[in-house]
């Protein structure tokens, strides 16, 4: 491909992600393995320009651009090369015409940036989020330690701050490696794996991932148990759940039960679990606007109202959670959001509906202190951004 069909791919790439991050349609990333399906002419070296092209104009861009070309454009103005393949070429965009319109820049739109301030981020904070994240992997510490993955894999370091990651040059096909194919590594962001490890789970408890999704953390959990205890994994959405069961398989985790659960029957169907778990962890759904740096389109798809429903399914998911809870047991509470509303006023919140329990200090190894819990940021601390508290259940 040219350089100017490259940029005339990525302009309707753009266009097609505007269109699907307007009517909730599917990420990015979907939407360039599906074009690049059909072009078969487009090699290797075409496909990764397009897709650095491609990424390059959504973080440029703040609020929603009007266009795939007006997303291009604004890049344009920054790269005079890039300017230049708007050349008029057969398969190129046509030439850039006097005032046309740009997308605008920025980190979000301004709603969002807003929210961010409110919540105490610096601005070099808030522009971190959109950022290009690493590629980390967690190792199985049932399978293997990270110094026998280390010796076996010489493009990975070790993370800077959780024991058990390693980090590995963007663009390595983890997946495909024999390393991953054996269970010895998972692939989670540093920060997340942080995150998981604030339930300290141990051997022979009794444990409860309450939003397991396709398991990142239910799999940490097993691992931290030594297969050891009761762990029990559910979510309402059946496609992420029935991801979990192979990646256990895979890792080696043998003590994970998964139960799908039905919105609004929740607590009927864990009866049999009601204060019966030593902990419980709610990785809740959220915004993700910590997690912007690997879906920077994210942000496009974020409204007031969606943020409001948000919030509402975490006040739900803890008030399901605390009831799982034994007496002086724990739970643990994360989003990958920033923003105060899913974080800290969301525990602030829960404390005023039960009253009884208690915020727990949780170890100086996770971020920096924020309100009633700790915080990750990209900037602060090169991971995905996350909030996590320690609830604690009166005896
Ligand atoms: C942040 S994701 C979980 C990610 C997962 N823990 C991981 O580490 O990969 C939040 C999950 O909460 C689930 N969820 C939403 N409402 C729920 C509910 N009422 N009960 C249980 N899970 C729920 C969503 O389907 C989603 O999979």
């Amino acid at each position: 491909m040219t350089p100017a069909a490259r940029t005339q791919a990525a302009i309707e790439l753009l266009d097609a992600v505007v269109a699907s991050a307007a009517a909730g349609g599917a990420a990015a990333d979907t939407l360039i393995a599906r074009y690049f399906s059909t072009r078969r002419y487009a090699g290797s070296k075409d496909r990764r320009a397009v897709r650095e092209l491609v990424y390059a104009a959504i973080r440029q861009a703040g609020p929603m651009p009007p266009s795939g070309r007006a997303a291009m454009l604004a890049l344009a103005d920054l790269d005079p090369v890039l300017a230049e393949s708007f050349d008029g070429s057969a398969h190129g965009p046509v030439p850039i015409l006097a005032d046309e319109p740009r997308a605008e820049g920025g980190v979000a739109p301004s709603w969002l940036v807003e929210a961010l301030t409110r919540s105490g981020l610096t601005e070099a904070q808030q522009a971190a989020l959109i950022s290009r994240a690493p590629l980390d992997v967690r190792v199985n510490s049932l399978a293997t330690t990270r110094e026998a993955v280390l010796a076996q894999w010489p493009e990975a370091n070790p993370t800077p701050l959780a024991p058990l990651g390693l980090r590995l040059p963007n663009g390595t096909p983890v997946e495909q490696s024999d390393i991953y194919r054996a269970g010895l590594v998972e692939v989670q962001d540093e920060g997340s794996q942080l995150v998981g490890a604030a339930l300290a789970a141990a051997p022979d408890e009794w444990l409860v991932d309450l939003c397991a999704g396709a398991g990142g953390k239910t799999l940490q959990l097993a691992a931290a148990m030594d297969n050891r205890g009761a762990l029990l994994a559910c979510d309402v959405d059946r496609a992420r759940l029935q991801r979990l069961l192979p990646r256990a398989e895979r890792a080696g985790a043998t003590i994970i039960e998964s139960r799908l659960l039905n919105p609004g029957r929740e607590v009927e169907m864990l009866a049999d679990w009601a204060g019966k778990a030593d902990g419980v962890l709610i990785d809740a759904p959220c915004s993700g606007t910590g997690t912007w740096r690997r879906n920077p389109e994210a942000r496009w798809r974020l409204s007031p109202d969606r943020l409001a429903r948000l919030q509402a399914m975490q006040a739900q998911v803890l008030d399901i959670g605390a009831a799982l809870v034994k007496p002086g047991g724990r739970m643990i509470y994360i989003v990958c959001s920033l923003l105060d509303v899913e974080g800290t006023e969301q525990v602030a919140a829960f404390r005023d509906r039960h009253p009884r329990w208690s915020v727990e200090v949780l170890p100086g190894a996770i971020g920096a202190a924020h309100g009633h819990g700790r915080r990750l940021d990209p900037a602060s601390h090169g991971t995905d951004g996350f909030f996590v508290a320690c609830l604690r259940a009166p005896c």
